[in-house]
């Protein structure tokens, strides 16, 4: 992330020779020393052992450098022997200056660690390769282990945000879940700022995939970084409401067949990712329909000007007005996070006149704001984190046959699958699900089950900032 490079080289000596010192890895601290000679053994850098710093004033500079092909970092200390004392000082201040220049140093954090995430070894994780990295950086923090489901939603609701630079989940998409839905419940949620992070020790990891794309999704290292030294991103959130429930989700909303894997083959988790594909397969070769319907607030039917718009690097929403209603002003909505009372209504109201209705028979029904919503799964590739609209893939029964719907399925790792004419590609602002025919089935909300039973989202513009590498999701290639 940061290039040294504009810093002058410090001449130092090392393994025995004397060099110009330049950096352009990722520093996480960088500090003038007095190292006795006896300290050597903390030396890392190659060729070193035949150092002697003897007193001698020294930098040391913990770093995060990459191997294994330039895919994962390693945290490595280097210390050097200055050659001119004098010249340290000012050095060490420029380097720090830099390492620093769009990020806090020394960040006071809360963390937040989900034990029993993933394959249960968040703790284990945490302290063997996060913490190390978090104690390079000089980094402080305060640690909530959770030792019950939905502590982490209680413990956002009465915490002193004003304590930390950010909040950091240790777990999966579950955890972030918690503690969103916690800040958003507080009474002062619309003053709340602090950005959130994520060091992925989870199954899923959509989030954290969608941060950082399908190969350093699940990377400690690359996460750790982005938290230390990422730039804040507002994303939105999408309000929804069933019965006379209220939350927020902020990866996806399904119902269909991949709802029905993802959800109803938890008892063969053992298998794997292979496991959603037989139960995709099982599915559909059994015949099992799912009848809806749906009412739709459309922004942009046009799949090749969403894709444009994305390749382009704009949302959609600025190459058109989109919604003149008074009720909602667009121009607002994307510039501030302003709202956190639904424009809408809620599931129980009447439909809003101007959306439209579909009656189908539905393979897919997916809405999201994350482009990956797993590891190999980028369902929604021009999605982006505050256009403030939702990304909508439909795929209709009786426009696709059973081997065609499977066979399209396989394009989803690359995001190729919306090129398909029978995939249907959308921008919508807000839509209401009423499953038919049917006593029971599957929805899904970021990946978690809720009662098969009626229900309403929109989309509310910019309610929380995530660490990012670069303020997007990762670019997906379409
Ligand atoms: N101590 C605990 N005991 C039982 N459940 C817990 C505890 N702490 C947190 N949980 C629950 O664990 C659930 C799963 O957590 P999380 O989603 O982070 O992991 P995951 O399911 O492995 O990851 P992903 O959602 O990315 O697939 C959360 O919904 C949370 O409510």
């Amino acid at each position: 992330m940061t290039e040294i490079l504009e810093i002058p080289p410090l001449l130092v000596k090392s393994g025995g020779k004397t060099i110009n010192l330049t950096f352009k890895n990722d520093i996480l601290s960088i500090a003038e020393k007095n190292i006795p000679s006896r300290n050597i053994l903390e030396v890392e850098l190659k060729n070193s052992s035949s150092n002697k710093f003897n007193n001698s004033v020294s930098v040391e500079i913990k770093a995060l450098i990459p191997y294994s092909g330039g895919k994962k970092l390693r945290l490595t200390n280097f210390i050097f022997e200055a050659i001119t004392a004098e010249q340290v000082a000012s050095w060490v201040e420029l380097v720090r200056n830099v390492a620093y220049k769009n990020s806090k140093p020394n960040k006071h954090l809360k963390f937040v660690i989900n034990p029993v995430s993933g394959k249960g070894r968040s703790k284990r994780i945490f302290y063997k390769e996060i913490k190390p990295i978090f104690d390079a950086a000089s980094c402080t923090y305060d640690i909530t282990c959770t030792d019950h489901a939905n502590h982490a939603n209680e413990l956002m609701i009465t915490l002193d945000l004003k304590k930390y630079d950010a909040i950091v989940c240790i777990g999966g998409d579950g955890t972030m879940y918690e503690v969103i839905n916690g800040i958003l419940s507080r009474e002062d949620a619309m003053d709340v700022k602090i950005p959130l992070g994520i060091i992925p020790t989870g199954s899923g990891n959509a989030l954290n995939i969608s941060l950082h794309g399908d190969d350093r999704g699940f990377d400690i290292a690359h996460s750790a970084l982005t938290v230390i030294k990422g730039v804040p991103m507002e994303i939105d959130m999408c309000s929804v409401t069933q019965g006379d429930k209220r939350f927020f989700s902020f990866l996806t909303q399904s119902y269909g067949a991949v709802a029905d894997c993802d959800l109803g083959t938890e008892n063969m988790r053992w298998m794997g990712d292979i496991r959603f594909t037989i139960g995709v397969v099982q599915a559909i070769l059994a015949g099992r329909r799912y009848s809806c319907e749906v009412a739709v607030k459309f922004v942009e039917k046009n799949k090749e000007l969403i894709k444009d718009s994305y390749k382009k690097g704009y949302p959609v929403t600025t190459t058109k007005i989109i919604d003149n209603n008074s009720d909602q002003d667009n121009d607002k909505n994307n510039n501030d996070r302003s709202i956190m009372n639904n424009v809408y209504g809620t599931v129980n109201d009447p439909i809003p006149e101007d959306w439209e209705i579909l009656n189908d028979d539905l393979y897919l029904f997916f809405c999201g704001k994350t482009p990956w919503v797993g590891k190999g799964f980028l369902i929604f590739p021009c999605a982006l984190p505050s256009d403030g609209l939702m990304d909508l893939v439909i795929m209709k029964r009786d426009t696709i046959s059973k081997t065609k719907f499977i066979n399209i399925l396989k394009y989803t790792s690359t995001g190729a699958h919306i090129n398909f004419n029978e995939v249907e590609y959308y921008k919508i602002k807000a839509f209401r699900l009423t499953p038919k025919n049917r006593q029971d089935g599957y929805i899904g909300i970021d990946g978690e089950r809720i009662p098969f039973e009626p229900f309403q989202v929109e989309i509310l513009p910019r309610l929380i900032t995530l660490l990012s590498v670069d303020g997007n999701y990762c670019h997906a290639n379409i």
